[in-house]
């Protein structure tokens, strides 16, 4: 290749397209926007010194996720990158590198194995019963259903359990809604994440770092603040708890926090340190929900526009699963036009606006244009699934497109649309992601009929003017279809679930002649406030294996 940039818009000596970025806000979109006047799938836009190469076509998205998938291995240093990952600790935000990699595999191949996700499966399961119930509760009530309050509650609250081992922070609620702690830690996950996308000045222009230039700098970090304290407090939790029972090989883990605890090197050592943990975990709070919450959004929301798509889909449940049953993870394989309807929104309706950002690592090429060490890699989701040179008429949502009669993947390796890329610095969640996103749907069209609210004609489909998420949260009608007493566990969905509050070692003092069982103050303290408990508490004990 030569030594021409990508074509680039024209800006202004000096400080390129900055003032484009500044007043073009979301700038994300405003990159899109600028690309499809200029008709290119390429473009180098200036910000400072920095360039930032967006691509717009699966065919040069390939060129950075397969073919130089080591030259593009990198990722921009930002200040909120920096921030989320305690300084470049953990794996998502971080350089590429050994460092990067030992964490990444201890996701993969821990947390991410077949055997680390049938361990986990229960877990999943309560939730998704909890989440009929949920809705249950809200049909009950004769109000229309907030399609995204549910999810966000039920994603959170599974991540929750996988993370933690619990709902949960202290309090309970009755009705499976989230307490104050949970809202305040999904909100702040949400508004970090949004800062991540944000084009902060500084990020470009390193002379404005620590101004708070309008007032990004302090959003973040009292977001991240908040993420990391709740993670603090669950893990230093552990930590007391790991230590009293040192024998930890013979507990079974419960949850991703106690497999990274019980991790151990060759030579009979933790592998991992509190603080390589504590970074791991933050990782893993941040990443995932966002896609869940907005896929199903936009997929229930397209299917109430056209009735014979819900239509199909529910035909497919009722084929595959039956009515005497819930959908399992284990139907997922056989679930095709439900995984085209969730392939279709990933298409038409990606989450996020770009792939999280690559970096260059040195001197290349991309279409035959050059690119200089260090550039930021923007590989725009929508623009790549709503390529006209890829997909012909692109803003229709059609499902059957994904229909080649082989099973229906999630994943896209080819990068025709953004899903969970690929390479390097692909998605670690992929299996885990399409058994929560397929069963979460899969249940929700199983479990309910559901229609617009009254004297609605049409959802309106309308994006939001800063993210892509709908501009006004999806309101609908539910109609329960099936028996509630059917459940897939000891459960049934028609009742709550039993919430975790802590776990408790025995002692010999426990077992003694005194006859009483001693709570560990901190535990005491959280959850039988002296006040208030007058009338005493019954208490449910599960014994380690799950003996109640
Ligand atoms: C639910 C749907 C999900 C989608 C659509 C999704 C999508 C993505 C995408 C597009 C990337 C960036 C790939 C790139 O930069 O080339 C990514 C990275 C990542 N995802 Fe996911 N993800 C999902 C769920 C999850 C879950 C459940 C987890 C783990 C609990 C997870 C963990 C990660 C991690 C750790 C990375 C960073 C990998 C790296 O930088 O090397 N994701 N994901």
């Amino acid at each position: 290749g030569g030594k021409q940039l990508p074509p680039c818009p024209p800006g202004i000596p000096m400080i390129g397209n900055l003032v484009g970025m500044l007043m073009n806000r979301p700038t994300t979109k405003w990159i899109v926007r600028v690309m499809n006047d200029m008709k290119t799938d390429i473009a180098c836009f200036r910000f400072g010194r920095v360039h930032v190469i967006a691509i717009t076509s699966d065919e040069i998205a390939r060129e950075v996720v397969k073919e130089k998938d080591s030259v593009f291995a990198d990722r921009p240093d930002s200040y909120s990158a920096e921030y989320i990952s305690c300084g470049y600790k953990g794996v998502v935000f971080d350089e590429y590198g050994e460092r990067q990699m030992k964490m990444k595999k201890v996701m993969t191949s821990e947390l991410m194995s077949t055997k680390a996700l049938d361990l986990l499966r229960d877990v999943r399961n309560l939730e998704s019963d909890n989440l009929l119930a949920y809705v249950l509760n809200l049909y009950e009530k004769g109000g229309l259903v907030n399609v995204r309050d549910i999810v966000c509650t039920h994603t959170h609250s599974v991540k929750m359990r996988l993370l933690f081992g619990r709902k949960h922070f202290k309090e309970t609620t009755k009705d499976g809604s989230l307490g104050p702690m949970e809202k305040e830690h999904f909100d702040a996950i949400f508004k970090a994440l949004d800062c991540f996308f944000s084009f902060y000045i500084a990020d470009y222009y390193s002379l404005f770092r620590g101004w708070n230039v309008q007032g990004e700098e302090v959003v973040l970090r009292e977001a991240v603040d908040i993420i990391a304290k709740y993670n603090k407090m669950i893990i230093d939790e552990k930590i007391g708890l790991w230590r009293k029972n040192c024998d930890a090989n013979k507990n079974v883990p419960k949850d991703w926090l106690d497999i990274l605890f019980t991790l151990k090197d060759d030579k009979g050592k933790p592998l991992l340190t509190p603080e390589e943990i504590t970074h791991l975990s933050i990782d893993l709070d941040v990443v995932g929900i966002d896609n869940a919450v907005n896929v199903i959004e936009w997929t229930l929301a397209e299917m109430l526009n056209q009735r014979e798509i819900l239509e199909q889909a529910v035909e497919e449940i009722d084929r595959v699963v039956g009515k005497d049953r819930l959908v399992q993870e284990s139907d997922v394989p056989k679930l095709n036009y439900v995984k085209a309807c969730i392939r279709e929104t990933l298409r038409l309706h990606p989450t996020n606006p770009f792939l999280v950002p690559h970096m260059a690592r040195q001197d290349t090429t991309l279409a035959g244009y050059f690119v200089p060490k260090g550039s930021h890699i923007l590989v725009s989701r929508p623009g790549i699934g709503r390529n006209p040179k890829t997909w012909d008429e692109p803003l229709i949502y059609k499902p059957e497109r994904h229909l080649t009669g082989d099973e229906v993947m999630l994943t896209e390796p080819d990068m025709r649309l953004v899903s969970f890329g690929t390479g390097r610095r692909g998605c670690v969640g992929t299996k885990l992601g399409t058994y929560m996103i397929v069963t979460l749907l899969g249940r929700l069209l199983q479990g309910f009929d559901w229609t617009l609210p009254p004297k609605t004609g049409k959802v309106e489909l309308v994006e939001s003017k800063e993210n892509l998420f709908m501009a006004k949260p999806l309101l609908a009608c539910v109609e329960p279809r099936l028996d509630p007493n059917i459940g897939s566990g000891n459960n049934n969905f028609n009742s709550a679930v039993g919430e975790h509050m802590f776990d408790k070692v025995l002692t010999p003092s426990d077992v003694g002649k005194l006859n009483r069982l001693v709570i560990p103050k901190q535990h005491a303290e959280n959850y039988f406030p002296l006040e208030d408990n007058q009338t005493g508490t019954v208490l449910d004990f599960e014994d380690r294996t799950g003996k109640m």
